[in-house]
């Protein structure tokens, strides 16, 4: 699979430990940064990765924050994402089968490490159960398409002064 992870400064030392994670689980992994752990800007981190899933240039994404919940906002921008902020075992199953979510959103500053292997793992092989959830999910899809074709008809309609 291939997957992109990227973090803010509070992320950035377990943006390390799940890249160690996924090197041994054989994963196709790219590092979006930051590189060092100075203080950032988590949307000039979560948009970078959140932008490639929603090209198809990945499979999935990871994005870790102090809470992850700055991650999921500015993930859950970009068409076609679908970034769930997780917080235990259950969450990161339920986010795969119910929500089929591509992005997996952490908090740094709340998880143990143990617990967060875990997570990324289950993130990993757990799949979308379809059924009445794929129905919930083409609404979602749709409302992104309307907002879409709105803009686009509002540039359209836009006059050269
Ligand atoms: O986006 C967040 C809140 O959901 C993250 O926790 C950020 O990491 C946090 O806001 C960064 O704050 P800092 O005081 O600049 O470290």
């Amino acid at each position: 699979m291939k997957i992109g992870i990227a973090s803010d400064h509070r992320g950035y030392a377990l943006k390390g430990r799940i890249i160690a994670l996924l090197r041994n689980l054989e994963q196709e992994t790219y590092d979006f940064g930051p590189d060092t752990p100075e203080s950032v800007d988590y949307p000039d981190f979560g948009s970078t990765v959140a932008s490639a899933v929603s090209r198809g240039e990945l499979d999935r994404g990871i994005l870790i924050c102090g809470t992850g919940m700055g991650m999921a906002i500015v993930a859950n921008k970009f068409d076609g994402v679908l970034a769930a902020p997780c917080h235990d075992d259950i969450t990161a199953e339920m986010a795969r089968m119910h929500n089929d979510a591509n992005v997996l959103c952490l908090s740094s500053d709340l998880l143990g490490d143990r617990l967060v292997n875990r997570m990324v793992e289950i993130f990993l092989k757990t799949d979308f159960e379809g059924g009445r959830h794929a129905r919930r999910i083409a609404k979602i899809r749709q409302y992104e398409a309307d907002a879409r074709s709105t803009a686009e008809s509002r540039s359209a309609e836009a006059q050269e002064v």
